[in-house]
């Protein structure tokens, strides 16, 4: 495997305000920037358009990158999160388990890949769990709900904490699981590496080297 090489590309999507940096960031650097001052409601670090970022992930027997796109939650930005989820395998559509209207945001977003990325594996994913364990009140997206509608779209549900990290480091070790345990994706790899290898043999026929 190339050393830039991305395996699988993952892309969040979901209402602005929502969590999504805030995951990434968590994953990909084991940080939370919550807990600076400067972080409140009125004055958060909202994304403008998109940002990228990749992670190894050992599940065992192989090692694969993911590609991580975050989107920006505004609708302002709807049109060009439709480019960031093109080509992805995986989808984590989150919502804010405080904001029940973030949840109709998620339904919106799984609608979109369902009709436009068939290839593309939903997870679903309530955000800011630490928030509805430290005060139950603020709970405003009822787990069962989530569940029975997981159910419904075949995806599966995960909640977790950006905060605590919380189920974060779960959440994306089973994408990458999920994603080599699908036949066709292996055989999609197979055929890659294929093509690679008849590109290196042809090379070194035409031109006696190899590159
Ligand atoms: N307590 C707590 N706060 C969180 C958590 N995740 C995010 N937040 C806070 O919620 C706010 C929004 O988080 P972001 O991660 O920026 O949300 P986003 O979905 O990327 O927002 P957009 O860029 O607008 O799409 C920030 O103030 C975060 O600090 C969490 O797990 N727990």
């Amino acid at each position: 495997m190339g050393a830039s090489r991305v395996d699988m590309k993952v892309v969040l999507l979901g209402k602005e305000y929502g969590g999504k940096t805030s995951l990434v960031e968590r994953y990909l650097h084991d940080r939370f920037a919550g807990d600076t001052p400067y972080q409140n409601v009125r004055n958060y670090n909202a994304t403008i358009g998109a940002a990228f970022g990749a992670k190894k992930v050992d599940i065992g027997d192989k090692v694969l990158t993911l590609g991580v796109w975050d989107t920006a939650g505004s609708e302002r930005y709807e049109a060009m999160s439709r480019i960031y989820y093109r080509g992805a395998k995986a989808a984590i559509v989150c919502y804010d388990l405080t904001d029940r209207t973030s949840f109709e945001r998620a339904r919106f977003w799984v609608n979109e890949l369902m009709k436009n990325e068939e290839g593309c594996k939903i997870y679903l994913c309530g955000t800011k769990k630490d928030l509805v364990i430290s005060d139950k009140r603020t709970r405003e997206v009822d787990y069962h709900m989530t569940t029975d509608y997981a159910e419904e779209i075949h995806a599966e549900v995960h909640e977790t904490s950006s905060k605590t990290g919380e189920n974060i480091f779960e959440l994306f070790t089973k994408i990458a699981k999920d994603f080599a345990s699908n036949p066709e994706n292996i055989k999609k790899e197979r055929d890659k590496d294929k093509e690679t290898l008849d590109l290196y043999e042809d090379n070194k026929k035409k031109f006696g080297c190899c590159g």
